[in-house]
């Protein structure tokens, strides 16, 4: 909507005949955001996947679908793209893929090569789409290893009710996004359980430390994370029960079952499968991040999500109970598992 709104023309992909039908008909969604009124210089196409012509007189191909749908997507796109003219790829998901431990920078390359990748601009920040269709002042970072394509994206978005900054670590811009979500389902749980303002900056504080340490380790510039993408989306998500993440972790906290809080949440949660893939990530650097492993229990990886009720009281007794550590403290890792894979990928 926010292209939309900025004059640009925008064609929006669904899934659902039905969405592209009223959406066409009422510039209204049938889901999320029902109560907005959508540019009419949207135009609704679907439910078959994007055709080859639209896909040849696109400048800018924008992905807002959870990670967990990337893979795939980009591979039915691959046929389609002429790669001798790429339209702008901007990437808004925030997440780890949970199967391969891969962030969207790597699935780009595997799908559509290392130069594609490089060019990619990752979008991230503090950013409620509720918010930003009600045009509330927002500012957000823009990511990529080619940083005119970030600028690029920037002048895309930049309107007076939207700022755009731009960044050349798309690593840790990504990482940050896909992080904080994991973070905000701990503190929604901490609310649920009755803690307040104290163990809410406590444990922002904490996540954010744990999030510097998983950038350096993977040779993201450790200041992304005093950025928009690092402290300012942790800050938002972890404060607010608009966040899915958070509410994830609140209704956890009350004692519900995470299939029961998926099957009605109505939207993506990406803390959920983040959370999985982070365990994974954090092992293979062989850090130590006990707020990340406390969403997960270490020994049983085939539950969906296990902290439930009694448990997250349990964990929170955990955390406060662990011995003192110096407060900063960051890695010199970037020789792990995970970081030579994405190097490699990327022909870094
Ligand atoms: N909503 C926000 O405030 C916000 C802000 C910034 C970033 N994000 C990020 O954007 C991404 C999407 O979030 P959202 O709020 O739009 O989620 P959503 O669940 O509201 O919508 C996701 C849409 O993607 C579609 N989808 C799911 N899997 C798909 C697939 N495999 N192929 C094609 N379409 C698929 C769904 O049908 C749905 O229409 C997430 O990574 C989220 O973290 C969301
Ligand atoms: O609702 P959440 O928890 O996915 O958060 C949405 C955005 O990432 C906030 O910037």
């Amino acid at each position: 909507d926010h292209l939309g709104d900025s004059d640009h023309h925008v064609y929006l992909w669904s899934r659902s005949k039905e969405f592209c039908d009223h959406f066409n008909q009422h510039y209204r969604s049938i889901h999320q955001l029902k109560d907005h009124q959508f540019s009419t210089h949207i135009t609704a196409v679907g439910p078959q996947f994007p055709s080859q012509s639209l896909i040849d007189k696109i400048d800018i191909l924008l992905f807002a679908i959870p990670t967990e749908g990337v893979r795939s997507n980009l591979a039915a796109l691959k046929p389609l793209l002429n790669f001798e003219r790429l339209p702008l790829l901007i990437f808004v998901n925030k997440g780890i893929e949970a199967s391969t431990q891969c962030m969207t920078l790597e699935i780009i390359a595997d799908e559509l090569g290392p130069g594609v990748a490089k060019a990619a601009t990752f979008l991230s920040g503090p950013s409620f789409a509720k918010e930003i269709v009600r045009r509330q002042p927002t500012s957000v970072a823009i990511a990529s290893l080619t940083l005119e394509r970030a600028q690029k994206a920037a002048e895309v978005f930049h309107q007076p009710w939207f700022r755009c900054y731009t960044s050349d670590d798309p690593i840790g811009v990504e990482l940050a996004g896909a992080m904080k979500n994991v973070y905000a389902i701990v503190a929604g749980a901490a609310e649920g359980l009755g803690f307040e303002n104290n163990t809410r900056a406590s444990l922002i504080t904490r996540a954010l430390s744990e999030m510097t340490r998983v950038g350096k380790a993977y040779g993201a510039n450790p200041l992304t994370y005093l950025g928009l993408a690092g402290v300012g989306d942790l800050i938002l998500t972890c404060s607010s029960p608009l966040s899915r993440n958070y509410t994830v972790g609140k209704r956890l906290a009350a004692g519900e079952k995470i299939d029961d809080i998926l099957k009605t949440l109505g939207s993506v949660a990406e803390g959920v499968a983040t959370s999985k893939a982070l365990k994974s990530v954090i092992e293979d650097l062989e850090l130590d991040l006990p707020i990340a492993n406390s969403v997960r229990r270490a020994d049983d990886f085939s539950v969906a999500f296990v902290y439930t009720g009694k448990d997250v009281k349990e964990r929170a007794q955990w955390l406060m109970s662990l011995p003192s550590v110096p407060e900063l403290d960051l890695p010199e890792n970037e020789l792990s598992e995970p970081v030579r894979r994405l190097r490699a990928k990327l022909g870094m």
